[in-house]
């Protein structure tokens, strides 16, 4: 494959196109929301959750029964039309790009509404070629349509070509804002043999060793403890240390399992301690769950600032509560304090919260 030398990455790719951004701003982005756009219920609830919630995302692509799709393209650019999202950024989902739709809806919705739009999520992305494709395609949308900055963009990850190529596919365009577990196309795609949208499998477990008798026989048949696994570590932590490298952000994807909020908050932590800065949301009572699972405790931060504060200018070691501190712990403590900051700019309750922490050094 070939590559832009270093001196074109960050050129435009057509003329009176917005220079591409050097640095992914990092906005919060705790719950990405997916609404149908073509159903009217959905869509009233829009304008109420404004403020509420880090991202709304128009969704086109699947979920939307092929009759719908012209109407959910035609809603969506309505609702970007009449409604002020104040700090809430505007994401879409496009279709796949071997649909028949997603050429229309690049071409519709860049002219139509690209200045309200933060970013374009493309699926079942395979490769560097499928989003520099649509990078220079974007390019020429906005410079016809006279846009001052660049719609972003973030890829699913749902093919097994797609994750063998995920480090590629960070590194294709500077517009590449981040990645989302697609959990339900990669089950499908690499033949697991599971039904579900995200989330566990009792079937994937471990069991206990079983104990042994008097004679030091194992006894296979006597009870013994299993503990459920996670299908989806793998593929979390390799799309966060290709997203880490490329200076992009990761994201769980959707818990389909609507009812289980329980375990919907297992699934969005172990994504969260993983690294990932957010996940999607599906259903309204989604959005509460991913917004405290993706801001760190009152706990956390109490601590990460009695760590800062205790180690100074950063060099040589400490101890707090009989555990060692040093630059790597105040590194990872710094992150903690870092998002807290963020997220406080935008949501005042977390902010009260975090302003009321007294730290004791
Ligand atoms: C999952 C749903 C189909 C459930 O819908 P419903 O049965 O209507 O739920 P409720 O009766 O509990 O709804 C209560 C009210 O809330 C409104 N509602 C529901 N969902 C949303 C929403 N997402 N945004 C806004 N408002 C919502 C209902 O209309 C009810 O309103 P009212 O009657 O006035 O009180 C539904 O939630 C849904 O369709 N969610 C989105 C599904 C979706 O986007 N799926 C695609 C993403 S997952 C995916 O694509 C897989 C991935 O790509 C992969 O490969 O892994
Ligand atoms: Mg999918």
């Amino acid at each position: 494959m070939s590559h832009k030398s270093a001196k074109d990455f960050f050129a435009p790719l057509a003329v009176g196109a917005p220079a591409p951004l050097r640095e992914i701003p990092a906005r919060p982005s705790r719950a990405i929301h997916f609404f149908d756009p073509s159903n009217e219920k959905m869509a009233a609830k829009v304008p109420g959750m404004i403020g509420t919630v880090d991202v709304l995302l128009g969704n086109l692509e699947d979920a939307i029964k092929a009759d719908n799709k012209v109407a959910a393209r035609e809603g969506l650019v309505k609702i970007a039309e009449s409604t002020d999202f104040g700090p809430t950024q505007l994401w879409t989902r496009i279709n796949s790009l071997d649909s028949p739709w997603v050429l229309d809806d690049l071409t519709t919705l860049v002219p139509a509404i690209g200045d309200k739009l933060d970013v374009i999520m493309v699926p079942k992305v395979q490769g560097a070629e499928d989003i520099q494709y649509v990078d220079r395609l974007l390019a020429q949308l906005e410079a016809k349509a006279d846009l001052d900055r660049p719609i972003l963009v973030h890829a699913i990850l749902e093919t097994a070509r797609g994750v063998a190529n995920v480090e590629e596919i960070c590194g294709a365009s500077p517009r590449m804002q981040g990645l989302s577990l697609g959990p339900a196309d990669l089950a499908a795609d690499r033949k697991m043999k599971t039904t579900r949208v995200g989330g566990g499998h009792p079937g994937y477990l471990v069991r206990q060793d079983p104990p042994k008798d008097e004679l030091g026989v194992s006894r296979i048949e006597a009870p013994r403890a299993t503990y459920q696994q996670d299908l989806w570590h793998y593929t979390i932590a390799k799309m966060v240390d290709a997203c880490a490298m490329h200076g992009i952000y990761p994201y769980y994807g959707p818990f389909g399992d609507i009812a289980d909020v329980v375990a919907c908050e297992d699934q969005f932590r172990n994504a969260f301690l993983l690294g990932c800065v957010g996940t999607w949301s599906l259903h309204p009572k989604q959005i509460a769950i991913a917004n405290k699972v993706f801001s760190p405790s009152v706990e956390d931060i109490a601590h990460a600032r009695r760590v800062v504060a205790a180690m100074g200018d950063g060099t040589g070691a400490v101890m707090i509560d009989g555990k060692m501190e040093d630059d790597a712990s105040l590194k990872q403590c710094l992150v903690l304090v870092e998002l807290a900051e963020k997220l406080a700019e935008i949501d005042p309750d977390l902010k009260a919260q975090y302003d009321a922490i007294e730290v004791d050094a």
